[in-house]
Parts: C-alpha cells; structure tokens; sequence
C-alpha cells in the first residue's frame, strides 16, 4: 500500500497543524509518520489507513483540512515501543516525531521534531532485533555488467564489500546475507532479482557519487587512502560502501565508532555456494522458507544468541583455510570433556555483541548495563574451566574473553540493582554515586515524611478526620476534605477544586514546598542524565576489550555446542586433508537421520581423482538424493569445524560446491522447470574447477527422453573430461551409466529395492553397479493412485518393453 499522501500538500487551506504535519512527511515520504500529539502518536491520512489494516487499530478521523476529512489511527506513547518493534518486524520503516516545547499558555502550535527514524537495516535497539539473525543493510551498484555489493551490520559492527562478476552470484550473495534493507540506485536495470525482496529502497544516484563515498569512507576510518582496505581503485565497491555510509547519516545515526574496518571480498575466504545450493540443502531454511528440519536445526542448539548468529553465519560460510578449521576440531574435541560444564554458565551469558554496539552508539539504556554486568561478572567462572584445557586456541579464546573487574565494580556502584526502562523516568544511578543526586532525592524522600506529618498536625488542630493530602500531576499537592466537614475548614484555605463528594484546597506553604520538590526532582533528573552520559564515556575506553571478548564468547559457545552435538549424535571428527577427494565411510544424512522412526542406514562413498564421478540409479524413493545431499552436507559441517555423522571422514580442499537439484524451482521469475535445469548447468559448466563438489539429481528430465539423455551425457563428458570436478549424478536413464564404459573415471553404483506383488521395501545400501529398475510404478502405488490406472500403467510397461 502506498504511504504517499493523496492529497493537496501545498494548498494554503490546510490547518497549521496538517501543514507542519505535511512538511515533516515530506521528508520521508516513503515510511509512516508517528506524530506527537499529547499521550499519543498519531498517524494521518494514508499512513492512517494502512496502519490501521496492518495493526487491526481502529481508523478514525481528526476533522477537515482544506475542507476534506482528515483519516486518522493513533496508538498511545506509553505503549509506541510493542508498536514499533511489530512494524519494524513486518519490514516498515518509521519516523518518530516528537512535541518538544509545549505552548499551552496561548494557541500557538506546538513545535515538533523528528527525533527518531527507524528503518529495518539500521536498528539497532534489542527490542526490534531478530535474537537469532544477522541484521544487514546492503547496497548495490552495477557498472558494465558487473556489481558491487555493500553490507553494513550495524548492530554487529560489520561491514563488508564485494565484487560479482555476474547476476548468479550477487543474487547468491544476498541470499546468503539476507538483508533486510536494500538500496539500489535509481537506474539500476536488473531491478527484478530483489523485488521480491521486503523493504527494497531506490536512491538518487548523487547518494552513489565516488568522490563523496571516497570522502566519506576515509573519514569514518580516520584513513586518507583506502589502500589498507585493498580498495582503492574500486569504484564498484567504493560506490555502495559509500551510499550505505551516507543513507545510515539521514536516519539519524551520526556516528558509527565501532565500524573500524571494511572487509573487502569477505567471501573470497568461504567455499561458494550459490543461492540454489543453499536452497536445496536446507541449511537454515527448509524448502518451504522455514527453520524446521534444516541443517541449523539440528546442528544450532547453541546456548547464547551471539552463538546462534555466529554459528548460522558460519553454515553459510564454510572455510578453505586448514588452520582455522583444525584449530575448530581440535577446540570441539577437548571441549567433549568441559561442555556439560561450560554450557550451564554459558547460558546466563547475555547479548554482549549487541549490547557493545548500542554503548558505542550511546544508546544502550540501563537495562543493558544491567545485563552487561551480569554478563561481566560470570566471565571468571568462564576463565576457572578454561584454564585446565591447555589447548592454544582455548587459551587464545580465553584471553580475548578478557577480566571486567574494574566495569562490574564501577557499574555495582553506579547503576542501581533495578532500574527504569529509560534514563528520562529517573531511578536509574544508584544512591551512594554522588553526592548531590543524594541530596536532591533526599529533598523528595523528606518531603514526604513533612507532608504525612503536616496532614497529622491539620487533622489534629482542625479536628476535621476526612482531611488528607494528595497529590496529582495536575493540580499539584492538595488538601482533601469531605464536605460534611467543609464548615472546619479555616478562612486561609483556597478551594481550588469541587468533587462529588470532597473539596481540594491548598494552602501557600504546600505550594511553596510543592515547587521545592519539583524543583528538586527536576534537578535529580537531570543531573542523572548527565551521569548517565558520563557512564558512556567511562566505558568507551574499553570498548575494543568488550567487541572482541563478545566474540570469543559467540565462538566459545558455538565450538562448546559442536562438541555437545558431536557426542550426542555420535558424530566424528574429519581428517582434513590437502589431498583431492573426499572418502566418508558408513556416513549418515545428519538431518534425516534425527527425524527417522527406523534406523538410518548408513552409506560410504569415495570420490578420488582415480573416480571423480559416479552416476547413481536406483528406485524412486530409494535414496539417491539423501545420498547425495548428505555428502555435501558433511563437507559444509566439516569444513566450518564440526564433526562429522560418519564412521570415518577425510576431506579434501573443496572451493565450490553446486547443485542441480529440481525441487527448489523457482519459477517465479518466468522460466520453464527445464530453462531452469539448463541455466543451472550452464552456472556449473562455467563456473565449477576440478576442486568443487558437484550434486546433479536427475538432469535432463524436463524435455523428450532422447534429447534428455543427450544433453545429460554431453554435460556429463564435459565435467568429467573438461572440469574434472567431484560430481554425484542421480539418474533414471540406465543408459547413461554407459558413460562409465568410455571413461575409467566414472563408476556406477546404485540403490535396489525388494518387491513383492503387494509391497515395496527399500534397502537404501549404496552398492557397485546399475540398478535393472525404477520400480516407478510400485513407487507410484504407495502415493494412492487409483488401482486400475496403476494396472493400465503395469500393462503399458510390458507394451512399451516388448516393443523396444
Ligand atoms: N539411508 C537411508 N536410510 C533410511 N531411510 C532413508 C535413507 N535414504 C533415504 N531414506 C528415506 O527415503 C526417503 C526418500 O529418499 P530420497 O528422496 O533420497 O529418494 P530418491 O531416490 O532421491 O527418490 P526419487 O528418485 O523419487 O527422487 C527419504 O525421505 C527418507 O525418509
């Protein structure tokens, strides 16, 4: 729906209150407006509209301007937050704007500001944040066929930049990233491969402009050149780096302290896999787009949220690099002996990696300081079991982990043990911090002690016993009579209001002790404010300490967790080995494996440069893609540094990994099932070496038999003898397992079945050879076709095979 007024923005006849209104919507024409209006944040006109259907809140209207109705729907102030968090959650974006002077005293309007704007990529408050998910703010650029891609994790301190030589892997990439904001700029042709995607924003292109992101990119790092980066002539990526930098600014995030790197060609790291690859097997998501049954699901029981994020982001980023990965098995195996002792302490670890940034953001509010400390103060209990695993890269951890003592001694003393939700309602410093803020609490806390005294001493003195004194925020302290007793009351009392059954009078001392204490509580307020601004920068020194010591614990606890996983699911730990192949002996799909009622039946394979592909046959249902899937999925688990579901695993570099597997389709973008199978083997033809794994299920069976085969054979020879990659190859068409006839590098295997005239059973054991059936039709008769088509297909076969 559009957020764009429909109206006549720039007539004279508006009431100055939609005028003011309409200059400030003008600004962000594009997000809903929150307008201040005493107790509530109001919304006029389209924003009304849509509001009130996406929240079911109800659609009102706030009289006439320039003589139409003015629709509006309104959500009360105190309760904006639960608003804002569901709209940011739907992938809206918000202004907030704000009453800042109150001009009661005449009829002057009230003047407004924005003071917040809150877009979906550039949050960073715990409230609005995924727990569990990476919140990236992309941009894009595209010049001669070729893209530039930016992120930015604000609430992380990440920031990112890369280049793509064609649509495939950019769209890989923002698969893999999955930002929830993207901005691409105003003239970008290939504007369809994210339309689907929610909160896509198009910028001028001024906001791309090289010279300003150069300007820009050096100021943020404090740079004058951006050679350490490695991208100093590149403009691809200095273009969207610089857009990002520039759109964060007008959302009112001015600085960005805890952004001190970018990381060019983050990805060049990480073994590729596109976008289809991760679809097909389901590592976060399942086909479907859920987290259920996923690779994540069972391998992510991770006990922190940094850990979660962490873990996640490295199943979509398997490594290439042999230390790193080692250092990982190595850590999961000695903590086999520690986790059931790390994990418990583990979990009272807080959010530190989020926190961090909104304390260099200086928005963290006191309830983060509340969870830093608790955060802080378990860390030695961390160091006591760490320090008896004398493995380096533990000990590596455990430094970066780091001591706090003196933040959680400063934060006991400064922030009280159960603060308010915000620093502006007070009750936030502890007593005993400073002096002053104690002597004005004091004037509040004794004021209350006079006022009980003083309505003693009255109700004694006037002997009126209804007598009590209040106080309300609008008339201020107040004596309270009943008027059975107003005849008492004496000549220097002044009513100031009448109720059902009481009077309210006040005296001059009550006021003058009234202002006393407003006064006093005013002062007390303030001057917490600026001790709260003063707990920043007494934390800003050790900012560096807390990102890297929020790392390590994300990693402590992802590597505690693969150990965890490794000894329950009896997972073991993989040779990594800088010879070709890949050899897994009894492995197991680690997914399936955990939803079977019956016993996974485990399967080996080898793939060597002696047998660098093998062609699988075998009943429908029988396994072949679980087959294949599980040996992927293994090399993704080994290569980020888990164990692995096998007896036995020794794995080889592997840069890439592909699949060409049909049920992740997505016809969406108007190809036909088989251009899809076509243009997914043209990826793999142009892109896969001798060092990617390559999963091929069924090829060529979305065209006529004999065209089918052909193109899958000539694919086939041409992975085989030009690329040269490790490929699996599923296949119906026995003739195709003829190819291991003409080259010594293909062997077949296959998957059988028993059959008996009523029931099927498969065997789901990989074996040499080729299978002689499909059992297509058994297979089909267990969906529930009717039985006479099942019959008519039973004596059509034995046509089709007598006349071959
Ligand atoms: N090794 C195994 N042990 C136990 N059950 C298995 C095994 N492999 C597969 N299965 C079960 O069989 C089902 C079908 O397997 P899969 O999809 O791999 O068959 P397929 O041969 O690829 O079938 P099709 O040719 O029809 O695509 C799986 O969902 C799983 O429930």
């Amino acid at each position: 729906m559009n957020k764009k007024i429909n109206i006549d923005i720039h007539s004279n006849n508006h009431t100055p209150m939609i005028k003011q209104y309409l200059s400030l919507k003008s600004q962000y024409p594009n997000m809903l407006l929150f307008y201040q209006m005493g107790d509530f944040y109001e919304l006029f006109y389209e924003d009304a509209k849509y509001i009130s259907n996406l929240l079911k809140i109800t659609l009102t209207k706030k009289g006439y301007s320039n003589g139409n109705i003015i629709p509006m729907a309104g959500v009360p102030c105190h309760a904006s937050e639960y608003y804002l968090s569901k709209l940011v959650k739907l992938g809206e974006s918000i202004v907030v704007c704000d009453q800042v002077k109150e001009n009661f005293s005449n009829n002057k309007l009230i003047t407004r500001k924005i003071v917040r704007v809150i877009t979906p990529g550039t949050i960073t408050d715990e409230s609005f944040l995924e727990e569990n998910e990476d919140n990236f703010i992309a941009a894009i650029w595209k010049e001669k066929n070729q893209f530039g891609y930016a992120i930015l994790d604000i609430s992380l301190g990440f920031f990112g930049v890369s280049r793509h030589l064609n649509i495939s892997s950019l769209l890989s990439e923002i698969e893999r990233t999955n930002p929830k904001e993207i901005l691409y700029p105003e003239d970008f042709s290939d504007v369809f491969i994210i339309k689907n995607r929610k909160c896509i924003r198009k910028r001028p292109l001024v906001e791309f402009d090289l010279e300003t992101a150069y300007k820009l990119l050096n100021l943020q790092f404090k740079t004058y050149s951006l050679n350490g980066f490695g991208i100093e002539k590149n403009d691809f990526i200095i273009r969207p780096a610089g857009c990002l930098l520039q759109y964060v600014k007008l959302m009112h995030i001015t600085v960005l302290p805890h952004i001190q790197y970018l990381k060019n060609n983050y990805m060049e790291d990480n073994i590729l896999m596109h976008s289809s690859t991760r679809t097909s097997l389901e590592i976060t998501q399942n086909i479907l787009g859920e987290t259920k049954n996923t690779l994540s699901s069972i391998l992510n029981k991770t006990v922190t949220s940094m850990g979660s994020r962490m873990l996640n982001r490295w199943l979509h980023s398997p490594l290439k690099d042999f230390k790193i990965v080692r250092n990982r098995h190595e850590s999961v195996k000695i903590l086999q002996l520690f986790y059931k002792e790390l994990q418990p302490i583990l979990r009272q670890v807080n959010d530190l990696e989020r926190i961090y940034t909104r304390l260099a953001l200086r928005t963290a509010l006191p309830h983060d300081f509340i969870r830093m400390r608790a955060t802080l103060q378990i860390l030695p209990k961390i160091h006591v079991i760490l320090k008896k695993i004398k493995l380096k890269h533990i000990q590596n951890i455990s430094l970066s982990i780091g001591y706090f003592n003196e933040i959680v001694i400063f934060l006991n003393k400064a922030i009280s043990i159960n603060p308010s939700r915000f620093i502006r309602d007070g009750g936030v410093i502890s007593d005993n911090y400073n002096i002053h803020l104690d002597e004005l609490r004091n004037i509040k806390i004794n004021s209350t002690k006079f006022i009980k005294k003083f309505e003693k001493e009255e109700k004694n003195k006037l002997m009126i016993e209804s007598l009590k004194i209040r106080f309300n925020n609008i008339i201020g302290y107040y004596i309270q009579v009943h008027k059975r007793h107003i005849h008492l009351i004496p000549k220097h009392y002044i009513r100031i209001q009448t109720l059902k059954n009481t009077e309210r009078y006040s005296i001059p001392l009550l006021k003058e002790y009234e202002e006393k204490v407003s006064n006093a509580e005013i002062q007390a307020l303030f001057l917490e404010k600026k001790l709260y601004e003063e707990i920043f920068d007494i934390i800003v020194p050790y900012l560096d300490k807390l990102k890297a010591s929020a790392l390590a614990l994300s990693e402590l606890d992802v590597l505690v967790n693969l150990s965890e996983r490794s000894v329950s699911l009896n997972y073991v730990c993989p040779i990594m080995t800088k010879k070709y192949g890949i050899s897994l002996l009894d492995s197991r799909h680690p997914v399936i494996e955990c939803f079977l009622k019956t016993p996974f039946i485990s399967n080996s394979v080898v793939l060597s440069k002696k047998q660098r592909m093998i062609v699988i046959t075998g009943p429908n249902m029988g396994g072949k893609s679980t087959y294949m899937r599980q040996i992927a999925l293994i090399v993704i688990m080994a290569w980020i540094g888990s164990f692995v579901p096998a007896k036995f695993a020794s794995i080889g570099i592997i840069d890439k990994i592909f699949t060409r597997i049909g049920s992740g389709d997505d016809l969406s973008n108007g190809y036909s099932t088989f251009m899809m199978e076509m243009t997914d083997m043209s990826n793999i033809l142009h892109n896969a070496t001798c060092n990617s794994l390559v999963l091929i299920d069924e090829l060529g069976r979305g065209t006529s038999t004999n065209e089918g085969l052909a193109l899958a054979w000539s694919c086939s020879q041409y992975l085989i003898n030009k690329i040269k990659s490790m490929t699996l190859l599923s296949t119906h068409f026995v003739e195709l397992t003829k190819i291991s006839l003409i080259n010594k590098f293909v062997k077949n295997f296959h998957f059988t079945a028993v059959e008996s005239h009523s029931h099927i059973a498969f065997l789901y054991k990989i074996k040499n050879g080729i299978s002689k059936k499909s059992y297509g039709i058994s297979v089909a008769s267990l969906s529930g076709l009717p039985n006479i088509v099942i019959q008519h297909a039973k004596e059509k076969l034995i046509d089709l095979e007598e006349n071959m």
